[in-house]
């Protein structure tokens, strides 16, 4: 009789963290350093597949984006359907990795990874927690989610430690301790950790149950995504930034979009964290229309909408 052959489950992070800590940063780099085949699953908060095409380096079929919500609260089908998704196709993945939303809380959807049904193909290897240094305690001040997104994480990625004082780092990588004594902490900038302190952990065990846990959401949190069809000029976008989107750093807590700006070979990937901000050249032709997602708190969205439109070229 033959020998009964035992699957090896799939392993599966989750990589949780606050609005612009630096979560794609890191899969991107764990993908390019980690040496096997990765599935990505991406939760976005705002509603265009902007997220997804930040991951790079895995072809569009390894990609599942679960977009319109947090994956906390889309629930768990979704989630399952995507992970079985994954391990169809041809090339199966060896290794899993879950973005979440910046928003979103990693106890669900880990809870979801040991449920019976997914646990026949798959194993929760560990909850990543990645946090800003430079904004950790503002962030921690602003809402619930950011405390939940590391007070469960195995490893965390204390990451941005060169925008950071040393002081600033310190103090974060005290709340840290605070909040989850038992973390392994790394400090980083661009998210670079090591592959081997993050993955292939197995920090939790079969039993594993989150003591106590009560889901919570901060209210008020919006996320709107502006659009425009026509070029958007160079000098009105810089007013933009600076008006609606920097200088407001308390109430904008994260903006990322692809824009097209006259006299650009290619659409200009914009992001920010709170005052922070990047531009670069993205691949797609400024032909396609801009798409920004913004997302804060007691902003008024018309008023977005209204000066977005005012920055295409007349
Ligand atoms: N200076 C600096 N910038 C960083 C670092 N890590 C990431 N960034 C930048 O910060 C911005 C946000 O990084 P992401 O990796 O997209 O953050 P995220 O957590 O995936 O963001 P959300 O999915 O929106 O929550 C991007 O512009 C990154 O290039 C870092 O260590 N230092």
């Amino acid at each position: 009789m033959a020998m009964t052959q035992f699957q090896k489950r799939i392993p599966v992070s989750v990589v949780g963290g606050f609005l612009g800590a630096g979560k794609t940063t890191l899969v991107n780099h764990l993908v390019a350093t980690g040496q096997q085949r990765f599935g990505i699953i991406v939760n976005e908060f705002g509603e265009t597949g902007i997220d997804g095409s930040l991951i790079e380096n895995v072809d569009t079929d390894g990609i599942a984006e679960l977009s319109n919500g947090c994956l906390c609260c889309v629930g768990r089908e979704d989630l399952v359907s995507a992970l079985f998704k994954l391990i169809g196709r041809k090339d199966k993945p060896e290794y899993i990795l879950i973005e979440l939303s910046g928003l979103a809380d990693p106890v669900p959807v880990a809870q979801t990874i040991m449920d019976p049904f997914a646990r026949i193909k798959f194993e929760l290897d560990s909850i990543i927690g990645v946090a800003d240094a430079r904004n950790l305690e503002q962030t921690l001040r602003d809402g619930p989610e950011g405390a939940v997104q590391l007070a469960y994480a195995s490893t965390v990625v204390l990451n941005k430690t060169d925008l950071a004082t040393p002081e600033q780092i310190a103090e974060a990588e005290n709340l840290i301790r605070k909040i989850n004594p038992l973390a392994q902490v790394y400090c980083t900038a661009q998210s670079k950790v090591n592959p081997e302190e993050v993955l292939h952990k197995r920090a939790f065990d079969l039993d594993w149950k989150p003591q106590h846990h009560t889901h919570l959401h901060t209210p008020d949190v919006q996320t709107f995504t502006l659009t425009a069809e026509r070029l958007l000029e160079r000098q009105k976008v810089n007013e933009f930034i600076d008006q609606y989107l920097i200088s407001r750093p308390d109430r904008v807590f994260r903006a990322k979009g692809f824009l097209s700006v006259r006299g650009f070979e290619k659409q200009v990937l914009f992001q920010s964290v709170r005052e922070i901000f990047s531009l670069e050249h993205a691949q797609t032709p400024p032909s396609a229309p801009s798409r920004l997602v913004v997302i804060g708190r007691g902003l008024n969205r018309f008023e977005y909408e209204e000066a977005f439109q005012a920055l295409q070229v007349q």
